[in-house]
């Protein structure tokens, strides 16, 4: 299997290349050059998505040094639970907060670092991951490397505007991983990290590469959770499952699409948004434009120019045709707040904002047989969660570890300059 870049068909280059570029030289993304055909019945029979996802990737690896490697990658990445759980309504719900922060970023920063060690391992120069985070992937990148010889990572995020736990799982970090809270927005961060790629000098003088979703590294182990999701839906029901999929810079949305193209038994795919319009604003009107970031209270979801929308509109340039693939729905934070605070009763469960602007989306589809996507444990958002439900939530252990830990941050100006000063005190 070859990848090549959104921006140059002719661009081709190996999954390790992909994964070890981070970004293509040209600005584009990397996508496959084709999307397999994969037989999701062989997979009835896996109860561990361990297994699915060997199965599901190694076309993917096929043809890759790191192919050998496949097995152990996978028992690597998927040390935690991943379940569906049936609610009511015909909707059920994945869970994919059981890892080590408690967000479904957990399964792309565990699979990267289980790459790049490899990838790396006796190179003479570190690797520099650099990420731009709206509160969970920085957290669990940093979770996934920290300690990880031959590797660094710089972490760069919106200061003041992810919760107060999130901050703490970004901050506590020290040895190989340096985060900076900048005085921005989220797309801020993300601009940096897009600038630094297209600064060919800089690039190079830090080895550099990226855990953000636009590495393809991301993506691909995100498609096994909705692999597995729907054949065990599929399996307990008798019908494939639809899924809505609260979404922000389009890359866990990207994977549940990669999976259909698969060939797994998916049915309609609807994006949960908060009020950041990018996605809504394109299919009304088919033009796309990145807005200003809006801060919501769904803060991981706060992105104005959505980064995995290029391999959306390289998958379908036609926006008719992405109109009949996705469909999106925006939700307000007063919704959110009312979704959360009423979860105990309608549904049995505490919500965290992301998946609580999935459930209001859950709530306006008539049609039966929804998976909602459970980004993100609710404790991560207490000072949101809390007074809603008049409660305290439960922490997690491996976040309550986190809470004690001292800071280690520094704070930046948004700019690439101001990053390239702070990296060479
Ligand atoms: N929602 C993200 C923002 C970064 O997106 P990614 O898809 O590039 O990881 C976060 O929580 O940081």
């Amino acid at each position: 299997m070859k990848y090549l870049s959104t921006r140059n068909p002719d661009h081709l280059v190996s999954l390790s290349e992909a994964l070890r570029d981070g970004l293509a030289p040209d600005g584009g993304l990397y996508v496959p050059e084709t999307l397999p055909h994969v037989d999701g019945t062989k997979f009835v029979g896996h109860s561990h998505i361990r297994y699915i996802a060997e199965d599901l990737l190694a076309p993917f690896f096929a043809g890759d040094p790191l192919a050998h490697d496949l097995g152990d990658i996978c028992d690597e990445t998927f040390d935690f639970d991943i379940p569906l759980r049936d609610l009511k309504d015909d909707t059920a719900l994945l869970e994919l907060f059981h890892g080590p922060t408690a967000a479904f970023k957990d399964v792309g920063a565990g699979f990267l670092a289980s790459c790049f060690s490899r990838l790396n391992k006796g190179a003479e120069e570190p690797l520099t991951v650099l990420v731009a985070t709206s509160g969970d992937t920085g957290g669990a990148v940093a979770a996934a490397f920290h300690g990880k010889p031959n590797v660094n990572v710089v972490i760069l995020y919106p200061k003041g505007k992810v919760s107060p736990r999130q901050e703490k799982q970004l901050t506590c970090w020290d040895g190989n991983v340096r985060t900076f809270g900048v005085h921005g927005v989220f797309d801020d961060c993300q601009r940096i990290v897009k600038e630094a790629f297209a600064d060919e000098a800089f690039r190079d003088r830090i080895n550099l590469t990226s855990a953000n979703s636009i590495n393809i590294g991301r993506l691909l182990p995100q498609m096994t959770y909705y692999a597995a999701s729907s054949v065990w839906y599929r399996k307990r029901h008798g019908v494939e499952p639809n899924y809505v999929v609260p979404s922000g810079n389009l890359g866990n949305v990207l994977a549940c699409l990669y999976a259909r193209e698969c060939g797994m038994p998916i049915g309609e795919v609807v994006l949960a948004v908060n009020e950041n319009k990018p996605v809504v604003h394109f299919l009304e009107t088919g033009e796309y434009k990145g807005f200003d970031t809006v801060a919501t209270v769904a803060n991981a979801m706060d992105v104005g120019d959505p980064s995995n929308m290029e391999r959306l509109r390289h998958m379908w340039p036609d926006v008719d045709t992405i109109r009949q693939k996705i469909s999106a729905y925006q939700v307000d934070d007063e919704t959110i707040r009312q979704k959360i605070r009423t979860g105990l009763d309608d549904w049995g469960q505490v919500w965290d904002p992301h998946t609580a602007c999935g459930v209001a989306v859950r709530e306006q589809l008539d049609s039966p047989h929804w998976i909602v996507v459970s980004t993100a444990h609710p404790a991560k958002f207490d000072t949101v969660v809390e007074p809603l439900i008049e409660r305290e939530v439960t922490i997690p252990d491996q976040l309550a570890e986190l809470l004690d830990r001292p800071d280690y941050s520094s704070e930046l100006d948004p700019s690439l300059d101001a990053l390239e000063a702070a990296l060479v005190d």
